[in-house]
């Protein structure tokens, strides 16, 4: 790169048009939406498509509800040429959908672009010519005069050839291309110019179209340009403004999203931003921002995934992970805060409620994302996503201090892993550390009696402890009291939790209990049983278990001087 650009590079002119007002508009209402995928995407493509995807596409385009799809530049390849033919000759062509073709203002070309359109119900008819100072000097060698000449000969041409054809509907379309580093006064010529010869009436109108052939400016400047046009254009109620932005500084969909403040009326674009260079503006984009501030775009991506799948196959062309609204990781968070964040939104979130899940601007389901994706964890991940996919798909509700201590145990898994772990990995992983904990307990039955006045239960254990049974018997005011009092080894419960898992004959209890045993720090035992009870005497064993585990030296614990125990054997 050069020490010092701005000897090569020139920063772009803004538009002096102090009393603006788009930056007070807001969006209310979608635009008119054109597809372009058949024809600026596909010149764009390494391969460009064949009839059979060109037909996958144009299919694809009609169900999304798209009512102006422009198919081909027919005069360009024997492919857009059948490809138009085939459309009109198979009656292939939805009644309230329009297609249009591209041609540039050259004869020769609108001649064979007419020619494609034989027999059409309804066609739109789209000629360019490029206006910029650059392209009159370097690419046509002709001044401005001789430019408006151009778009005006071809455009009379157009007009000729329709009126000598009137089994079909036209309309017509014009682009000053390069209009973005066109001066505005001449673009408004030109444009004016062309809008003498069509004629448009307000029922009848005439789509001027001002592309952002290359994007060259901060997208306010667009939204200015595009103003300061749609204040001066003769006939305005005549004629439809569209938009044609592209994307060259990362910056189309905000462009067009100010030009329509601005004043706009229809965009041109692609799905999934295909096109020239960094492509031309993503109409999935634009249709789902409008669509997340509670607008209906009129298109319709209620399978995104197939609409991607469709676009991917046709265009040979990746959609980006990251790529608004449709990408695989879109509505997927990996990291801590973000999880805990749509954990908690997902709980109190209601089915007919405002939408207000933290970081996920829509609901996933509403185009037709699963939640399963929405919360994956690796090494950035913390408690929520962790107890979130436990409870998403084993239904396990861990409290709170559990959920903290578990995280680290699926930290060190994931930190040496170095990769994403699953929803069953984390699983194996709590089997592992909570229901079946190397230790040297196991329980294997008991039974509680109720003693007299009610207040007390006298509980047998049966355990296995290193290979050996064990019967253990003790007092409580309750089987855990008790449970705990017939242990061999100092326990005291912090806290306890149950909820049930599953129903009807299949159901579970799940108990979770935190402890203190002997001199270890307190840790977390859990069980689980279709009986309560036994659940919650599983879950003393586990935590007993685990903190011998991590306290070696109190493995064999001395006896409790505790009338309430007895050993018998
Ligand atoms: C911004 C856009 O996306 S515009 C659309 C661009 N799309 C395409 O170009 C894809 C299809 N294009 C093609 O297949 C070919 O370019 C064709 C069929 C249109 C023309 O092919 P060719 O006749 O071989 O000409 P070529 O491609 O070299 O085009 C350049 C010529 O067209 C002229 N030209 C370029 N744009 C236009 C225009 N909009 N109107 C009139 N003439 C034009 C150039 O001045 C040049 O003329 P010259 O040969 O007298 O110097
Ligand atoms: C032909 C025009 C509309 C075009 O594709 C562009 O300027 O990008």
């Amino acid at each position: 790169m050069l020490q010092d650009p701005s000897k090569k590079y020139r920063p772009f002119v803004p538009v002096h048009l102090p009393d603006r007002t788009w930056p007070n508009r807001v969006i209310s209402a979608p635009p008119m939406w054109l597809s372009t995928d058949l024809r600026d995407g596909n010149q764009a493509l390494i391969e460009p498509m064949g009839i059979e995807r060109k037909l996958r596409m144009f299919e694809l385009l009609t169900r999304i509800g798209f009512k102006e799809i422009e198919v081909a530049f027919p005069s360009a390849s024997q492919t857009d040429f059948d490809f138009v033919r085939r459309l009109i000759e198979e009656d292939r062509v939805p009644d309230d959908v329009w297609i249009q073709v591209l041609t540039p203002a050259r004869e020769d070309l609108i001649r064979r672009t007419f020619e494609a359109l034989e027999g059409a119900k309804r066609a739109i008819v789209h000629m360019y010519n490029a206006t910029s100072p650059i392209f009159r000097r370097v690419v046509f060698q002709q001044d401005k005069a001789g430019v408006v000449n151009m778009a005006v000969r071809g455009m009379k041409l157009i007009r000729e050839l329709a009126a000598e054809r009137p089994e079909t509907d036209w309309r017509f379309e014009y682009s000053p291309e390069a209009f973005t580093a066109t001066e505005l006064d001449f673009a408004l010529e030109v444009c004016n110019a062309v809008t003498a010869v069509m004629a448009p009436t307000p029922e009848r109108k005439l789509i001027l179209n001002l592309p952002a052939t290359v994007e060259v400016a901060t997208p306010n400047v667009y939204a200015d340009q595009i103003e300061w046009m749609h204040r001066h254009l003769a006939k305005r109620d005549c004629i439809v403004l569209s938009l044609h932005p592209h994307n060259d500084r990362g910056t189309g969909v905000a462009a067009a999203e100010l030009a329509l403040m601005a004043g706009a009326d229809r965009v041109e674009g692609c799905l999934f931003g295909n096109g020239e260079r960094t492509g031309n503006v993503c109409l999935v984009t634009l249709a789902m921002n409008l669509y997340s501030q509670g607008i209906h775009p009129g298109l319709h991506f209620d399978d995104i995934d197939e609409v991607r799948r469709c676009v991917e196959y046709c265009t040979q062309l990746p959609v980006h992970p990251r790529h608004p609204y449709a990408g695989d990781l879109v509505y997927t968070a990996f990291s801590g805060s973000h999880q805990d964040a749509i954990k908690k939104g997902f709980a109190l979130q209601r089915p007919d409620a405002v939408w207000e899940v933290p970081y996920l601007p829509i609901d996933p389901a509403d185009v037709g994302r699963s939640y399963e994706a929405v919360i994956r964890v690796n090494s950035q991940s913390g408690k929520g996503g962790v107890s979130y996919l436990l409870e998403r798909d084993y239904g396990l509700q861990l409290p709170r201090r559990l959920q903290i201590e578990f995280s680290r145990v699926i930290q060190q898994v994931t930190d040496a892993l170095g990769k994403e772990v699953t929803a069953q990995e984390i699983y194996e992983a709590f089997r592992r550390e909570y229901l079946e904990p190397p230790g040297p307990y196991r329980y294997l039955a008991h039974h509680v009696t109720e003693l007299e006045g009610g207040n007390e239960v006298e509980i047998m254990v049966e355990l296995e402890q290193q290979g050996r049974h064990r019967t253990l018997r003790g007092k409580g005011n309750g089987p855990i009291d008790a449970f705990v009092h017939a242990l061999d080894i100092e326990v005291r419960v912090l806290d306890y939790h149950e909820h049930s898992i599953g129903a009807g004959a299949n159901a579970s209890a799940v108990a979770y209990v935190e402890l203190k045993a002997g001199n270890s720090p307190a840790l977390h035992g859990v069980g689980v049983d279709p009986n309560i009870v036994s659940a919650s005497l599983k879950a003393i064993v586990s935590g007993v278990n685990r903190s011998l585990a991590q306290a070696p030296a109190q493995t064999a614990p001395a006896p409790q001087p505790d009338r309430r125990r007895a050993c018998l054997s």
